[in-house]
């Protein structure tokens, strides 16, 4: 039986991007915004209690704590922390977990949910996110979703990195993509994309690797048309120079993950690569780019 430590902080409204951004840099996965008892927001995550958790919650906390000290109202200490068996977090999680409209298309629905179609051009994404990150609510994925919808045509050769819990590797196959093959760094999350793979019938020819960016990345999947991330800056940065060369004359970068403050880095860092930035989407304080490899000029 697995056991967790679940943490709880009182964060206003306005903070909880940053917030959210802070402990998933300091490796917290799927952090849950709600509200407690006395009706105030909070931020949730839940840390497996295996070795060196204490040390990565006192991180957490140190990481709240200066995001105080800059001048936000969040109290570092935490308002909970509390042990849970593996059978509450899976109940914790599926009482707040239900299926959410994100985008024009897509639905996000719980494995566990019996949801029918409100209208027959919905796209249902079937996910058991487990501990992997992507509900599809996050404001990061949504703006994905979007960028998928204003680009994909149909039949395009994808690569999804950080795929997550899988959600964005469903939706591109959803809207028609080709071949498409998802990575992640964490191998649970491999794990976790995989069984939701195959609970989406459209996915299930997608092909999941554990990977370090495109460390191993089979060379067959040069010549890509789309490649997309939602990751954060940090990752992003790396990324670039070692999608340019799989990405065909034309092809698409779509990067989502990026806070305010480093988005004019992220947009030079494309620029400096080579591609162009040809739409930027926002939601709140998140941004995305679609951007592309020019096309190459063939001499006559
Ligand atoms: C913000 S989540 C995005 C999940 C999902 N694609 C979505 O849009 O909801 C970022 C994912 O990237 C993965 N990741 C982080 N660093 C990575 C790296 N260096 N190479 C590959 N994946 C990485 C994380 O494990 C995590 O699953």
């Amino acid at each position: 039986m697995e056991v967790y430590q679940k943490i709880v902080w009182q964060v206003p409204v306005e903070a909880q991007d940053i917030a959210v951004a802070t402990l998933v840099e300091l490796g917290a996965d799927g952090v849950e915004l709600g509200l407690n008892a006395n009706n105030q927001p909070t931020v949730t995550i839940y840390e497996n209690q295996i070795e060196g958790w204490e040390n990565k919650i006192q991180t957490y906390t140190i990481g709240m704590g200066i995001l105080a000290e800059q001048g936000l109202e969040i109290n570092p200490a935490p308002i909970v922390q509390e042990r849970l068996e593996s059978s509450s977090w899976e109940n914790e999680w599926k009482n707040y977990y239900h299926a959410a409209r994100v985008t024009n298309h897509f639905t996000v629905v719980p494995a566990w949910e019996d949801y029918q179609k409100a209208q027959n051009q919905e796209l249902l994404i079937v996910m058991d996110p487990d501990q992997a990150f992507g509900t599809g609510t996050h404001p990061t994925t949504a703006l994905m979703l979007q960028a998928l919808e204003a680009v994909v045509r149909g039949g395009e050769k994808t690569i999804d990195v950080g795929t997550g819990s899988g959600v964005l590797a469903v939706a591109a196959k959803h809207l028609g993509v080709g071949d498409l093959l998802a990575t992640d760094i964490d191998e649970a999350a491999v794990v976790t994309a995989q069984a939701n793979l195959d609970l989406n019938p459209v996915a299930k020819d997608v092909e999941v690797i554990a990977s370090d960016l495109m460390a191993d990345v089979d060379p067959t999947w040069s010549d890509s048309d789309l490649i997309m991330a939602n990751i954060l800056a940090d990752v992003i940065t790396p990324l670039i120079p070692q999608v340019y060369p799989l990405l065909k004359s034309g092809g698409y970068f779509l990067v989502s993950g990026i806070y305010d403050d480093v988005k004019a880095d992220v947009a030079q860092a494309l620029s400096d690569q080579g591609l162009t930035i040809i739409q930027e989407l926002n939601q709140g304080t998140w941004h995305a780019f679609i951007s592309q490899k020019p096309v190459d000029n063939l001499a006559i």
